[in-house]
């Protein structure tokens, strides 16, 4: 995952390499400083490019009350390396493209450009060591990147997002691009599963959620289909109306920060949930949920006309009207200490940080294992399939007051709810909620608060575990007569009013399911 470099409180024009002796220091001093026209310098500093520049100050006195009235502004100028998008000498002329921070949620491509005043082989040597802080070694430079776009996608503006705000950052960047727009649903299905996996870095889709979804089965569907899965990366161009994958890969769900941090991002593994339904079978990289959830999500269609409002007043409708999706589950448990839990948590967070500072490349048995074509196929489910008998491990409990089932393999499931506070993409676990439907509704309205700070698994009401796996038959769920005509009223306005089958969300896309008498 990328990061935004910190800049502490050390020196910026330190050298992070450090300094032996006082010649030595100058001698690194004068390695990392280029002198330029205009009586300026940039300097390589410890997480940024200090640019020094009499020539800011007017500039940007200029810039303030159309220049009539004189004001001191700043000569210097730090661009942290994360943002250089590009640096290049051509004749005595230095350019550098970097992103620029335009706003809290936006980035714009910008640059510096310089006539050079020593035209000795420094310049050069300069640049190279400008882009290693730049790219560090665990970073590819100029992606090759094969960009998919829903224009369909969240409110039909993927298009015009990429144009826009991605485009040239990728250009800048000196990336690889080649644009396809899906035609359908399921083309991107087609698309991952035919091409040339060799060919690109990464795949990045511009749109929701859906097209990574898709891009995962689309491979998973592959001869060799862990290969595939192994050699590109997936990424998410935030354009749909749900962009959870950008959230927590990109921590952003602005296009342009996450075409920054596509540039500038590492691959990391992520573990995939097979699920299998009858005879079908699909990869899931974010979330399952059954009831309240699911139903809010995709049981609304009759409420489309209140825009994105319609999730919100699904939910509402459900918890206060405590609407139960009773259903049985077996559960192969790993831990449901949520102290525990949380300390697991913490401890591979900090190995993972550790990690990142030591800027680790991938592991290069990996890559030869990839290369040599071992481990290719998609291994057997260890668990099991829908249709095979229940493993010994599963503990099977009667849930006839479930109120939602919700099953997450990352943290953020949108901009306002860190559901699964303690979700690591790469454990080989997902994390399960569980809620009782007869919770009190005041206390339903207090979960849905806490949703936003991680919050969650905090609430003593809530079941929080992990768990390697699960199985889940729902069930017709009967009100007492009494109350009958009142249910039906309640599934009217929550938007479901002539659904006859139960929702469930595999990653924001509805599968269908037979409820069980
Ligand atoms: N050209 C197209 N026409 C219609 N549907 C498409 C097209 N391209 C992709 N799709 C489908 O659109 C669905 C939703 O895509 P996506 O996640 O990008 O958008 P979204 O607005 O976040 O979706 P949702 O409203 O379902 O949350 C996917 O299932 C995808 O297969």
């Amino acid at each position: 995952m990328p990061s935004t470099p910190i800049l502490n409180n050390a020196n910026p024009f330190d050298d992070p390499a450090g300094s032996g002796s006082e010649a030595g220091a100058a001698e690194l001093d004068s390695h990392n400083v280029l002198s330029v026209d205009r009586n300026a310098t940039l300097t390589l500093g410890t997480d940024a490019l200090i640019v020094l520049d009499e020539g800011l100050r007017h500039r940007r006195a200029a810039a303030n009350c159309c220049g009539l009235v004189p004001q001191l502004g700043k000569t210097t100028r730090a661009i942290p390396f994360y943002n250089v998008l590009w640096a290049e000498l051509k004749e005595f002329d230095v350019t550098i493209h970097y992103a620029l921070n335009t706003g809290k949620k936006s980035c714009a491509v910008a640059y510096i450009n310089y006539n050079i005043v020593d035209k000795s082989l420094h310049a050069k040597s300069w640049i190279d060591r400008l882009l290693q802080r730049a790219y560090p070694p665990n970073t590819k430079r100029r992606k090759r990147i094969k960009v998919l776009i829903n224009p369909f996608g969240g409110q039909g503006y993927a298009q015009k997002l990429w144009t826009r705000g991605v485009e040239p950052i990728f250009a800048a960047a000196h990336c690889e691009v080649e644009v396809e727009k899906t035609a359908c649903r399921g083309h991107a299905v087609e698309i991952a599963e035919k091409m040339n996996v060799d060919a690109y870095d990464v795949i990045a889709c511009a749109s929701g959620d859906g097209l990574p979804y898709e891009v995962f089965n689309g491979l998973a569907r592959r001869e060799n289909a862990v290969r595939a899965l192994k050699k590109v990366a997936v990424a998410q161009i935030p354009c749909g109306s749900g962009n959870a994958m950008s959230l927590n890969l990109n921590g952003t769900d602005s296009p342009s920060l996450a075409a920054l941090a596509i540039v500038k991002g590492i691959r990391i593994p992520m573990d995939l949930v097979a699920i299998t339904q009858g005879s079908n079978k699909y990869y899931s990289f974010l979330s399952q949920a059954v009831g309240i959830i699911a139903e809010s999500d995709l049981g609304t269609e009759s409420l489309r006309w209140m825009g994105s409002f319609r999730f919100t007043w699904g939910i509402l409708v459900r918890l206060l009207g405590q609407t139960l999706y009773p259903a049985e589950v077996s559960v192969v448990v790993e831990n449901d200490d949520k102290h525990a839990i949380k300390e697991a948590y913490r401890h591979a967070i900090q190995v993972s940080e550790v990690a990142r500072a030591k800027q680790l490349t991938q592991d290069d048995r990996e890559e030869d294992r990839l290369l040599n074509g071992q481990d290719n196929d998609i291994p057997t489910l260890r668990y099991g399939t829908v249709q095979d008998n229940l493993h010994s491990d599963f503990q099977t409990g009667d849930m006839p007051t479930l109120g939602n089932f919700y099953v997450g393999n990352m943290c953020w499931v949108s901009p306002d709810a860190a559901f699964f506070a303690t979700a690591l993409p790469s454990d080989g676990k997902v994390d399960m909620v569980n809620i009782d439907g007869l919770l009190p509704r005041s206390k339903s309205l207090q979960m849905l608060a806490s949703a936003g700070d991680g919050g969650v698994i905090d609430l003593p009401e809530v079941s929080y575990r992990k768990v390697r796996a699960y199985r889940i038959t729902p069930r017709v769920h009967q009100p007492p007569s009494q109350k009958r005509l009142r249910a039906k009223f309640r599934q009217w306005l929550g938007g479901a009013g002539k659904q006859k089958e139960g929702l469930i969300a595999i990653d924001g896309e509805a599968q269908c399911m037979n409820l069980v008498a």
